[in-house]
């Protein structure tokens, strides 16, 4: 698809309804995001999510979904801790949840993880810029790769990436011009999230683009719908129904 100029379009999902929504619309890839963490549970974070957490949602996705591919997150301190550690966990999302890939967070730094799992036969998406996983170390979510020594940082850590086997990588968070220049020095599909147009593709937030989740609004989003205002008129139409008794009628009721 990038060869051939065609945009990748990527989307998050945990469950089945949404999965086969998504899916039946022609998404091509499907994310079991630990961005979970915060439209699922309720964190304001995604460091508390677990691998177990991200097995459950993509078990869910999976029966949900027919063609699009499903992309597993690695959550926090499941890769990190060594090599062996990160093939357990991919194992696990792989042999367990039932997806066909995984994604971690991490450049240079995760290199040698991210050819481990190629190697056992897991492909790795990458994930680099602003990597939500290392939000403390960043002082909150902030735009990564604005000054020079910053911009090149980043830029070495998605070639380390594509040479380390991944299929694609995720840019996060960086200036258009830096995502635009990744884009065209590697030869694996750049999928972008608060990083301009020039990508391969983009991803966002489900519930975000839904207008489901409005803790936080980055300027990144675009709301493509309010479910949450329709989902509240629904609510309030059955609440005056009961109370009315226009709910249930004759055609609800059995006899
Ligand atoms: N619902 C949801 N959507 C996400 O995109 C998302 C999550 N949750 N949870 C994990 C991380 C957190 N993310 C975030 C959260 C906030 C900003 C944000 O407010 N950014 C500022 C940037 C300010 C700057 O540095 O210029 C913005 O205005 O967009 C960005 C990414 C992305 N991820
Ligand atoms: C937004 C994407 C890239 C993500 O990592 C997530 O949803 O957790
Ligand atoms: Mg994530």
């Amino acid at each position: 698809m990038k060869e051939k100029g065609e945009k990748i379009v990527c989307l998050t999902a945990y469950d089945y309804c949404l999965a086969r929504i998504l899916d039946e619309s022609g998404i091509d890839i499907l994310l079991v995001g630990d961005s979970l963490g915060s439209v699922v549970q309720g964190h304001d974070s995604t460091l508390p999510v677990t691998v177990d957490d991200v097995i459950y949602h993509t078990k869910a996705v999976v029966r949900g979904r027919r063609r699009a591919l499903v992309v597993s997150d690695m959550p926090f301190m499941t890769f990190q801790l060594g090599v062996d550690e990160a093939k357990r966990n991919a194992g696990r999302l792989v042999q367990e949840g039932g997806a066909e890939s995984v994604k971690l967070e991490g450049g240079v730094t995760q290199a040698a993880t991210i050819e481990g799992l190629v190697k056992m036969g897991v492909p790795v998406m990458g994930h680099v810029g602003l990597t939500p996983q290392s939000v403390h170390q960043f002082g909150g979510y902030r735009i990564q790769g604005r000054g020079e020594a910053d911009a090149r940082a980043i830029l070495d850590d998605a070639m380390a990436v594509e040479q380390a086997g991944a299929f694609a990588v995720v840019l996060e968070g960086m200036p258009v011009q830096l995502a635009r220049e990744i884009t065209q020095r590697v030869s694996i599909p750049t999928i972008g999230i608060g990083a301009g147009m020039h990508c391969d593709g983009q991803i966002l937030v489900v519930h975000d683009m839904l207008g489901l989740f409005d803790d936080f609004t980055p300027k990144f989003v675009k709301r493509y719908a309010n479910l949450k205002e329709t989902i509240g008129g629904a609510v309030r139409s059955y609440m005056e129904e009961v109370r009315t008794e226009a709910f249930p009628a004759e055609e609800h009721t059995f006899h």
